[in-house]
């Protein structure tokens, strides 16, 4: 038996729609994986009542058929799915490590994104690689059609969860269609100040490049008391706050000194809208951990 942690991640950071990523250091899915005739599902854990077993269904049972390696596969959900957090992500990433490494496929972390990508197809419909990639490589990620780009960075950040559920499916539905040239011009200066930031771990110049005014704006409206948690995490000290992938998850990257305020002012905020939360104190942390024994 194999087992793989792979992490939760945080896609889009405003600025990088469907291209920028990141590994958080928690929370994280389990997966563990033992060869059988034919590819069975067992989950466990966080909002596992909600998850699929069937293998058509779920994101690992396209990572075990793109693969051609069936097995016996249990899931122990620590990402709750429809959270933003990337969880049907961190299953197929996990998935991916580990039959890679169970039926010697000789493929390279890098060559498993468009696998676990394949699981992505299943629940949203589209094979979007910004939350596999992070879970796979760790760090910060970029992925454009050429291929991915990642960077060890290392920069504190808080992921606050409300107990509401946005589909990543429903999310992609309020995409805007087109952006004016001021709006992409702007975009495009605010990524390029997010990747520099990432390159020097400098927490200011990443929060700077987070705002985006073409498809965040759209899916704010899906999560009750975005505002209100938004403005009190910049007033605790965030440098940058923005929709955690489709939501409805909510990121703020700071430094490690405001990071327990900001966790508690967000979840105090989240409360006055009668929104009950969890926030995780972390940070972009490694990619998915391969352990042989099982343990
Ligand atoms: N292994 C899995 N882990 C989590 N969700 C899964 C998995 N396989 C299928 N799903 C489905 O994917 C959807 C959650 O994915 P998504 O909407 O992208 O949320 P998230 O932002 O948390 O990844 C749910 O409908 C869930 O039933
Ligand atoms: N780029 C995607 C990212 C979805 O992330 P998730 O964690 O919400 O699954 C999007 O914005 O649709």
């Amino acid at each position: 038996m194999l087992t793989v942690r792979a992490p939760a991640t945080s896609a889009n950071l405003g600025s990088g729609f469907d291209v920028f990523g990141l590994a958080l250091g928690t929370p994280a899915d389990v997966v563990r994986v033992e060869r059988a005739p034919e590819t069975t599902i067992t989950v466990t854990g966080a909002g596992s009542e909600y998850i699929p077993e069937d293998p058509a269904k779920n994101t690992v049972g396209a990572v075990a058929e793109a693969l051609d390696a069936p097995a016996r596969i249990r899931i122990d959900k620590g990402v709750r799915p429809s959270s933003g957090l990337g969880s049907s992500a961190a299953s197929a990433a996990a998935a991916a490590v580990a039959l890679n490494v169970l039926y010697d496929r000789g493929r390279t972390r890098e060559d498993l994104v468009s696998v676990a990508a394949k699981g992505e197809a299943v629940v949203s419909g589209e094979a979007h690689a910004d939350n596999v990639a992070p879970s796979l490589l760790g760090g910060f990620t970029v992925v454009t059609e050429d291929g991915v780009t990642q960077v060890d960075a290392s920069v504190p950040v808080v992921a606050c969860l409300p107990e509401i559920s946005v589909s990543t499916r429903d999310a992609r539905g309020v995409v805007p269609d087109s952006a004016t040239m001021d709006e992409v011009v702007t975009t495009v200066g605010n990524a390029a100040t997010l990747t520099v930031g990432m390159t020097r771990d400098d927490p200011d110049l990443v929060g700077r490049g987070m705002n985006d005014d073409i498809v965040t704006p759209e899916r704010t409206k899906l999560i009750s008391g975005y505002e209100a948690v938004r403005e009190a995490a910049l007033e605790a000290g965030a440098t940058g706050v923005t929709v955690s992938g489709a939501g409805p998850g909510i990121l703020a990257v700071c430094h490690r000194r405001d990071r327990r305020a900001i966790a508690s002012a967000m979840v105090d905020a989240f409360d006055a809208a009668g929104v009950e939360s969890r926030a995780y104190q972390t940070a972009i942390s490694e990619g998915a951990t391969l352990y042989r024994d099982g343990s």
